[in-house]
């Protein structure tokens, strides 16, 4: 085997790489100077120019697995009202699996995951159906966008899901996305449009979030228990929200619960944009800024969504440990993993997928996504850029994990 050589000294991280920071920028710090209130938070949302609504299953079907037509109708004549005054509206729709399983015949929803694929291919078209049918009484032309995990963390596609959105919006159209559940993979798969509209919120860079469900905003525990009291406003989100239970759904159609609604509110929060959380049947007041549900205020950061993905929201497939010149580098914030401070490779991953970064005491770093397959990397470890380049070759000189692709935890 060719002696490559070995590390040499303080090569182990690049900090002069192109990154895309200026997509990032904190472009609402400073709009509070002092932590806001609940007031300020709703005034922000009446005064939202860009509006991500996020409707779940349990606001739009029954249990038996059918479209529940006049709520969808109520739901859409209090959004085209804020359409009307001037809202740019996404509207993140969940539904097309409990809406596609009743006409298929099956009485609950199915538990094999081909059939709900099935089934939210039938229930998808019903539901593009009745938005198109009850958005177009108030003259508003709506367009179906199906979206994958992917398309909000490779570069490539999420500037083109930006630019889809961005026309999509200036030409005045609605855009009504939803994961692509007939044909999306289990690598893949968000599995719950909480965390996706918080991520479309990013991406189109939102005023406000406003996630529509089956009870009136986040509660001191699941509202069926005794004494579970509605709380109006959560100052901090990201921060331990102490004595509060939170459950997974019981609507027998809905996926993720109370869990990753509160996900979806930090996401939203670190992007410096405003959460209300509320019942589907108080869309009109929740746009309006009237005291309903919860509202969660944002906090001073802003990052890419892609960032948010991976920080929130992804499964690590595997695990590369980083020497501790590497840790230092990355701890400072400012650095790529090269190879040359990588020690070691666990599980099987593809270049793109989420990895841990660990310390030598097995330590979580950061997360990150893989810039090569598992199988690369072994012949990789230790090694300098210039090494790598001149026996592996150029293709091989690149950051096992670029910083624009590493969130510290
Ligand atoms: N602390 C909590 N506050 C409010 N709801 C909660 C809480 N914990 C669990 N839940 C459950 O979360 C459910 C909403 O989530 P889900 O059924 O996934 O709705 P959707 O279909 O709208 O996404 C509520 O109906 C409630 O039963
Ligand atoms: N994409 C799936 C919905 C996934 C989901 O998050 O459901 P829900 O918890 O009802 O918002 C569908 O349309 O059936």
């Amino acid at each position: 085997m060719t002696d490559i050589g070995t590390h040499t000294g303080e090569d182990w991280a690049d900090e002069n790489e192109p990154t895309d920071d200026a997509l990032t920028d904190d472009a609402l710090a400073g709009q509070w100077d002092a932590q806001p209130s609940e007031a300020d938070i709703r005034r922000a949302i009446v005064q939202a120019r860009t509006i991500v609504v996020k409707v779940g299953s349990s606001s739009l079907t029954s249990s038996s697995g059918h479209l529940d037509v006049s709520r969808l109708t109520t739901i859409v004549t209090a959004l085209s009202h804020a359409v009307m005054s001037g809202a740019r509206l996404v509207l993140v729709s969940s539904g097309a699996v409990a809406a596609g399983f009743g006409p298929l015949g099956f009485d609950t929803r199915p538990d094999d995951p081909v059939t709900r694929q099935a089934a939210a291919a039938v229930g998808q078209g019903l539901l593009m159906a009745h938005y198109e049918q009850a958005f177009s009484r108030y003259g508003v032309r709506v367009g179906q966008v199906l979206m994958t995990a992917f398309d909000t963390i490779r570069s490539s596609h999420y500037h083109n899901v930006q630019s889809t959105l961005k026309r999509m919006l200036e030409l005045g159209v609605v855009p009504i996305v939803n994961e692509n559940d007939t044909l999306v993979t289990s690598e893949v798969k968000f599995g719950d449009n909480d965390r996706l509209s918080a991520l479309v919120a990013n991406i189109v860079r939102a005023d406000a979030l406003v996630l529509l469900t089956d009870v009136d905003g986040l509660y001191t525990a699941p509202p069926s228990q005794p004494g579970a009291r509605r709380i109006g406003y959560v100052p901090n989100v990201v921060a331990q929200l102490d004595g509060i239970e939170v459950g997974d759904s019981t609507s027998g159609v809905g996926t993720g619960g109370m869990v990753t609604k509160l996900e979806a509110a930090r996401i939203a929060a670190v992007s410096g944009i405003p959460t209300v959380l509320t019942s589907a049947r108080y869309a009109g007041p929740a746009v309006m800024g009237d005291p309903v549900g919860t509202v969660f205020a944002p906090v001073k950061h802003r990052g890419t969504s892609r960032r948010l993905w991976i920080r929130f929201a992804s499964n690590p497939k595997g695990t590369v440990v980083a020497d501790d010149g590497a840790v230092r580098a990355i701890r400072g914030g400012r650095a790529s993993l090269l190879a040359a401070g990588t020690v070691g490779v666990d599980g099987t991953f593809s270049a793109g997928d989420p990895i841990w970064v660990d310390s030598e005491d097995g330590r979580h770093v950061a997360k990150g996504l893989a810039g090569f397959d598992s199988d690369e990397l072994p012949q990789m470890l230790g090694r300098t850029s210039k090494q790598l380049s001149r026996f592996l070759g150029e293709e091989y000189a690149r950051p096992v994990v670029h910083r624009d692709n590493l969130v510290l935890v």
